[in-house]
């Protein structure tokens, strides 16, 4: 079904207002002409006339918006799960990162891929989000740490979004870690790959959005600032990994950046939800990582919900620390390991989630919006998260195309 249509018998979450939870919608409908929502609304205000096209009758299926993993690792080379046997065998996250485990041994098996080869791995972990209903999925590089293979990353990320009907936004994330070569030498990595990286990929306009690991087994709020100023002279968005281990002081830095988003923030502070709130940061919630890690310290949820930030969920799909491809599982760990709500849970892989990649055409049904939208066999939006393990989606539309 492409071109002009009209969806009719959706129970719809148009995830597009407050008034009613999920935005619900009982008996809608949706008309679509041009890849865009030109009217929704409950079907018996449609009017047929304005609309005189294909009607198809869902039989009263749930229809989300599209989902959106708006944090993902999914170009790599080679997989960790030698490291997920230390992890058994009682080592910590940390130690494996400080035996020279972790980011960097992801790095060797990225560099020594070529770009074909990076997009063969990746498209199998895009396929599963796909199948699970995504419609935007957002691809950092980080495992080359050197020009040419954070080009590389870049290049097969934006290659995804060719090969496949998905959107596709890249973000540069340079600052992941040091790699062996600088050893000990951070400020010098950041100077002279880093930035040179950073300012190369903008100019082959491989770089939606810029990054970093703001940690202490990676880089100072200092080294991350010298990022984002020229991330902010190529006039790019920044987003932090901030505040996963320990609290470091990342999330402060991102808020007076204005960044789109800060993400893990497991041991951010309430005063860290008041910057956040203020600089109109969305909290990118990552369970897939507190999980693998066995993380214990969960991310102040509360203080979001009390100061008003925005929270979104993501699978944060990478070899170390979340080797994990399903965001319906993610919706179920944010409410089990968290306590956040369903609802909370799919405005956070949708209308969130758009907002912490800075789209405003997604994430939502709503007359404008481009018509990606997700259909599913479950009665509420409730059994999305609700349920472990089982994909219930129906059918997806991308840009008005099933
Ligand atoms: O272990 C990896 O490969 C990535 C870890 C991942 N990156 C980051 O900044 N935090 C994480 O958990
Ligand atoms: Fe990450």
């Amino acid at each position: 079904m492409t071109g002009e249509f009209v969806l009719t018998g959706a129970r719809l979450a148009t995830m597009a207002s407050f008034d009613t939870p999920y935005g619900l919608i009982e008996d809608g409908a949706v008309a679509v002409s041009g890849g865009r929502i030109v009217w929704t609304g409950p079907r018996e205000k449609l009017s047929a006339d304005n609309f005189p096209w294909e009607q198809r009758d869902l039989g009263g299926r749930l229809v989300t918006p599209g989902l959106i993993d708006c944090h993902t690792h999914i170009v790599f080379g080679g997989n960790r799960a030698m490291e997920f046997e230390m992890r058994l065998n009682g080592a910590s996250y940390e130690e494996v990162a400080r035996a020279g485990g972790g980011i960097v041994s992801t790095v060797s098996a990225t560099r020594e891929a070529s770009l074909e080869q990076l997009v063969q791995d990746a498209l199998p972990r895009l396929d599963a989000l796909i199948a699970e209903g995504a419609a935007v999925v957002e691809v950092k590089s980080g495992y080359g740490l050197d020009l040419d293979t954070e080009l590389n990353m870049l290049r097969a990320a934006r290659r995804l979004g060719e090969l496949r009907p998905v959107t596709v936004k890249t973000t540069f994330l340079g600052a992941h870690a040091t790699p062996a070569e600088y050893k000990g030498r951070d400020d010098a990595y950041i100077g002279e790959v880093c930035i040179p990286a950073l300012r190369a990929a903008h100019a082959e306009g491989l770089v939606d959005a810029v990054d970093g690991f703001c940690e202490n087994i990676a880089f100072a709020p200092a080294q991350i600032e010298r990022v984002f100023k020229v991330a902010q002279e190529l006039g790019l968005p920044v987003k932090l990994h901030a505040e996963q281990l320990s609290h470091q002081g990342g999330t402060k830095l991102a808020a007076d950046y204005s960044a789109l988003s800060v993400d893990h923030v497991e041991y951010a502070t309430e005063d860290d939800a008041r910057a956040m709130a203020a600089s109109g940061s969305v909290a990118v919630i990552l369970p897939g990582a507190f999980y693998t890690i066995r993380e214990t310290q969960a991310p102040p949820i509360e203080h979001f919900r009390s100061h008003g930030v925005p929270m979104a969920l993501a699978t944060d799909c990478n070899p170390g620390s979340s080797p994990l491809t399903s965001l319906l599982l993610t919706m179920n760990m944010g409410c089990t390991l968290f306590r956040m709500t369903p609802e909370e849970a799919l405005a956070g892989v949708t209308r969130n989630a758009a907002r912490a990649l800075g789209l405003t055409d997604r994430g939502q049904i709503a007359a404008g919006m481009r018509a990606d939208l997700a259909v599913w066999d479950v009665e509420t939006p409730a059994e999305l998260a609700y349920r472990i393990g089982f994909n219930p989606l129906y059918t997806r539309i991308y840009e008005g195309t099933q």
